[in-house]
């Protein structure tokens, strides 16, 4: 008998609650998996998606089993064959079979009334796919689904465009609305609440504006910091917070900044935005990006070759909007020409956006995109100064110009005053680390990631 026949299913379990339910359901799930006297084959596709698990994956598989399994650690092989069909419903990522599956944190909306509430419905949690750029803003969000008013209070997310604040905040509100359709939710953009602002200011009808927002019980605002610059609003936004959060109401917002770093917004505001708990929305990984391609395509009912979506998820990287408008335009193409999804027609649909991108980002353009960003000068991109406020941007540039472009370290090196390739691998890896250890620097990358690719 296998030393991991019995404990297989924990292995997927314990997988599947490391990976998260997406990411799981996309790598994991569809693995055949034989078992062998000394531990099992892993059977997968192909050889990248072979590459893939064996860089990213294989660790952690072969730490669950031997967590799992009964003496000698087992020994995991990967080889390419026939692969399982994945999971038609997008629900079914309950990992061990035969167990029932568990509570779920996240519930799917029915008719709901979203005409007085402005929420999306299809903007859920199950629909929302889950990443290590995402994961702490999703984990928040749910608590305070489950508790509103009681747990975060306000709650708000930042993160650049495109990157999924506004779908996760109404996956709130949706999840509210479906426990408790009675609940007052009102979804609006800060734009649109400006103009309520002066509309009543033109009507004379602040009372009753001010007895509608004071009355709700949960307020999702998006994009604050169209707020800037509009006293008016602000003042207005001011006392309505201060009577929900007062009557334990949530209040949601969100913003492209740090609350602290939208100029021009009244201190009064910023300070009670860090009441509750801040979350940022990064950028989302390759592994991310792969796994909302193919959820994004299952919904349309396509099947997404993984080397298509690894094609699309490569080349296309600032933001989820972006993936989103890459995968249409890739399937209208399939549709018109009545062709399958191949990778040339992937390239042949992506064309145009493809030559656009690998236009714009040069080792100049980066330079000045991180000077401007730290506030420093061009020319201390070649400098030799060595102090941290320059020397730490110096680095990240140069991390930024490894990932973005197809220089060498060696012209990497030349561009940045004439350094030693050594001296731009350790900025490299220096970086690296920092973003898995220093969240603000991690934010800051993204940020950088974000301008240099849109
Ligand atoms: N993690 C994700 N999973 C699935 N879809 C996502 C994810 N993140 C973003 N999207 C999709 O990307 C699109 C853009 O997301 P959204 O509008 O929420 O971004 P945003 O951060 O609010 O952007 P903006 O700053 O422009 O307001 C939406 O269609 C959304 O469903």
């Amino acid at each position: 008998m296998s030393v991991l026949e019995n404990c297989w299913p924990h292995c997927l379990t314990e997988l599947e609650r490391r990976l998260g339910a997406d990411q799981f359901r996309i790598w994991i799930k569809p693995l055949t998996v034989e078992m062998t006297d000394e531990g099992l084959n892993l059977i997968v596709p192909n050889q990248i998606f072979l590459q893939f698990i064996r860089d990213r994956y294989l660790g952690m598989i072969e730490e669950a089993a031997s967590t799992f399994a009964t003496g000698d650690a087992p020994v995991i092989a990967l080889r390419v064959g026939a692969m399982q069909r994945p999971a038609a419903a997008p629900q079914a990522s309950n990992a061990a079979e035969g167990k029932p599956a568990p509570a779920k944190a996240v519930i799917s909306v029915s008719a709901a009334n979203h005409e007085t509430t402005r929420l999306n419905p299809n903007f859920t949690f199950e629909t929302l796919v889950t990443g290590k750029a995402n994961q702490l803003a999703r984990a928040a969000a749910i608590q305070v689904a489950e508790n509103p008013g009681v747990s975060y209070n306000p709650l708000f997310v930042y993160g650049g465009v495109g990157l999924g604040k506004t779908h996760l905040i109404q996956s709130i509100g949706n999840y509210v609305h479906q426990r408790n359709p009675g609940a007052k939710i009102r979804y609006i953009h800060a734009e649109k609440y400006v103009q309520d602002v002066v509309r009543a200011y033109q009507h004379k009808a602040f009372d009753e504006f001010k007895r509608y927002y004071h009355s709700l019980d949960l307020l999702l605002i998006d994009d604050i910091q169209f707020f800037v610059g509009k006293d008016k609003t602000q003042e207005e936004f001011f006392y309505a917070f201060n009577a929900l959060v007062e009557a334990h109401k949530q209040i949601i917002i969100t913003s492209d900044r740090y609350p602290k770093e939208i100029d021009g917004l009244q201190e009064r505001l910023t300070s009670r935005f860090s009441w509750g708990l801040t979350v940022a929305i990064e950028p989302p990984e390759l592994e991310m990006r792969v796994a909302i391609l193919m959820k994004k395509a299952e919904r349309e009912n396509f099947k997404l070759d993984a080397n298509v979506a690894f094609f699309v998820a490569k080349h296309i990287r600032s933001n989820v909007r972006e993936l989103e408008g890459a995968l249409k335009r890739v399937l209208a193409y399939s549709r018109f020409t009545n062709q399958p999804i191949t990778l040339d027609a992937a390239k042949e649909a992506l064309k145009d956006i493809l030559a656009s991108g690998s236009r714009q980002v040069s080792v100049e353009n980066i330079q000045k995109t991180v000077a401007d960003f730290y506030k420093i000068k061009i020319a201390d991109m070649h400098s030799k100064k060595r102090t941290r406020d320059i020397a730490r941007p110096r680095q990240i540039a140069m991390a930024l110009t490894k990932e973005l472009t197809q220089m060498s370290l060696p012209a990497i090196g030349e561009a940045f005053g004439g350094r030693d390739h050594t001296t731009v691998l350790h900025a490299c890896r220096t970086i690296e680390e920092m973003r898995g250890s220093d969240s603000e620097i991690a934010h800051q990358y993204g940020v950088l990631l974000q301008m240099l690719r849109s």
